[in-house]
């Protein structure tokens, strides 16, 4: 093993701790965050996530708002419970976790929320916001990956990035983030469609995989010293998971992140980063 790890455990819990001062903060001023979640069905790997989302809420003091739905629910039932979200004070953000059942509009459940409460930055006016420069919460993963890069010393200015997948999560947000000013990469997309994925990852400086599929990301592909982060999740027949990035690549890389243990925990840090920062404004505007 040579890669560096990108320790997202480590630094995911310096920014818990950062939080808890300022939700303390907010305290003394009268307002208290509060994480809504609405789960619908009964897939494991969503109630792991969103189960662990409350864990981070009561660690920071968050509260916690939990509504869940049979994988039966109807459209209807699902977009009652986020008008009835959208008009509870006591939750100031929420998310609802993906992906919904097969044969639910997620597109129009999203659209439903009210922007304002969207902890995930996946509301189509919160990704506008981001497309025109404009302050927006952030979708959790992709600016997650960007404070795991920076807190390790990455350079991004001016990198080469490849980002595989193009999911409403990862995929589609991640290439908006790293091209603002403020980060100043290159960024190539591949996808399904991509013709010779090998040959723009071995120019790759930095490699971020969120294809979903088990070790796609060879060792002979990456460029030595590249930054490889592994977003995939996909499950073995023991329910283990096995990430999009194949171990050999811990060779060839100059760091790597674990999977688990790499962007996983900063995804749930930066949602709590987003309710805190609604919180704050809304007592700048009280
Ligand atoms: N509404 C949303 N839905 C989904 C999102 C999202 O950002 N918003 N992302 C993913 C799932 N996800 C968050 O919801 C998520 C994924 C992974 C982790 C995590 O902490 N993983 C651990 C491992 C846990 C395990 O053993 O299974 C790790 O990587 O260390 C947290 C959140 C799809 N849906």
């Amino acid at each position: 093993m040579t890669a560096q790890i990108l320790d997202g455990k480590a630094t995911a819990a310096a920014i818990k701790t950062e939080l808890t001062a300022r939700v303390a903060d907010l305290k003394t001023k009268g307002i208290t965050p509060g994480l809504g979640t609405v789960l619908v069905g009964d897939d494991p790997g969503s109630q792991k996530y969103v189960a662990g989302k409350h864990r981070d809420c009561a660690q920071v003091g968050i509260a916690s708002i939990q509504r869940e739905l049979s994988a039966t629910a109807t459209q209807e039932e699902i977009e009652a419970v986020v008008r009835e979200l959208n008009a509870d004070d006591e939750c100031t953000g929420y998310i609802v976790q993906l992906p919904l059942p097969k044969g639910i509009d997620e597109n129009r459940v999203l659209e439903l929320m009210d922007p304002d409460k969207d902890a995930d930055g996946l509301h189509p006016m919160n990704l506008g916001r981001l497309v025109l420069g404009e302050p927006a919460p952030l979708p959790c993963t992709p600016y997650g990956i960007i404070r795991l890069l920076r807190e390790h010393g990455v350079e991004i200015k001016g990198a080469e990035v490849v980002v595989v997948g193009r999911g409403v999560t990862i995929g589609r947000p991640m290439p908006l983030l790293l091209s603002r000013r403020s980060e100043n990469a290159t960024v190539t997309q591949c996808h399904t469609g991509t013709r010779d994925l090998a040959a723009h990852l071995r120019r790759a400086d930095i490699v971020i995989a969120a294809a979903g599929v088990p070790h796609l990301i060879k060792p002979e592909d990456v460029k030595p010293g590249a930054a490889v982060l592994d977003v995939g999740v996909s499950r073995d027949e023991n329910g283990k998971i096995v990430g999009d990035v194949h171990p050999g690549v811990a060779e060839v890389a100059g760091w790597l992140s674990p999977n688990p243990g790499g962007v996983g925990p900063m995804t749930r840090a930066q949602l709590l980063v987003n309710v805190v920062e609604a919180a704050e404004r809304s007592a700048a505007t009280s």
